[in-house]
């Protein structure tokens, strides 16, 4: 199995480079556990999803701390059938999702997201969950959707995706367990998400 993420961090502010550059010093402590690995446009992270996702959690935290609008792009991957297999990426969750109901997987995924840290930062994500190669995809998608109406972070379904708001320990384990509880345990799963934190919209 291999498992990781492009990230892209966009500040809406002049002063962007030390908003980026402070986002990445969160990741440090992670840097032995993952594969990291920056460039001109995103930064790659590969490892099991434990410290993959509290990474870009990390991330996006220390961003929001900071007081301009920021939004962040992500494309988490897993099981992708052209990847080499990384045995960093091993995951417990999912060889117990393997032959797991449905229904027991939501409920799990419901009390992983009641046990999240509290992270002290208020954020938005919009994502959808992209099923690949798979028949009957769409039962895995519906299930996933009816969890995430229960995790106390949904905002509200949209065309091609969903919204969740709350603190980002929250948010970011709602991704976590709809990305390794729904769809095939060995098959090949994606997420694209964007986050924001800061906007001067209201909704
Ligand atoms: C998470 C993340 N990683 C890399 C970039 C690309 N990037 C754009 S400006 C900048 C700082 C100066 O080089 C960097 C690294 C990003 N936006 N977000």
């Amino acid at each position: 199995m291999f498992i990781g993420a492009q990230v892209s961090l966009y500040p809406m502010t002049s002063d962007f480079v030390q908003v980026i550059m402070s986002g990445l010093k969160a990741l440090d402590p992670y840097r032995d556990d993952l594969r990291i690995e920056t460039d001109d446009m995103s930064t790659l992270m590969v490892g099991a999803p434990g410290p993959l996702i509290d990474a870009i959690r990390d991330l996006f935290a220390t961003t929001a701390r900071n007081p301009a609008h920021s939004t962040m792009h992500v494309t988490l991957s897993r099981g992708c059938p052209g990847e080499p297999d990384d045995p960093s990426c091993r995951c417990d969750i999912l060889a117990i999702a393997q032959n797991t109901p449905l229904a027991q997987r939501q409920l799990q995924a419901q009390e992983a997201v009641a046990e999240a840290p509290d992270m002290g930062v208020q954020i938005d994500v919009q994502f959808s969950l992209y099923v690949l190669g798979q028949d009957r995809h769409m039962d895995e998608i519906y299930g996933c959707i009816e969890f995430l109406k229960s995790s106390g972070t949904f905002l509200r379904s949209k065309n091609f995706c969903t919204r969740l708001r709350g603190d980002a320990g929250a948010v970011f384990e709602t991704l976590r367990q709809a990305f390794l509880r729904f769809g095939p345990a060995e098959g090949h799963v994606t997420i694209d998400l964007t986050a924001s934190a800061n906007s001067p919209s209201k909704d």
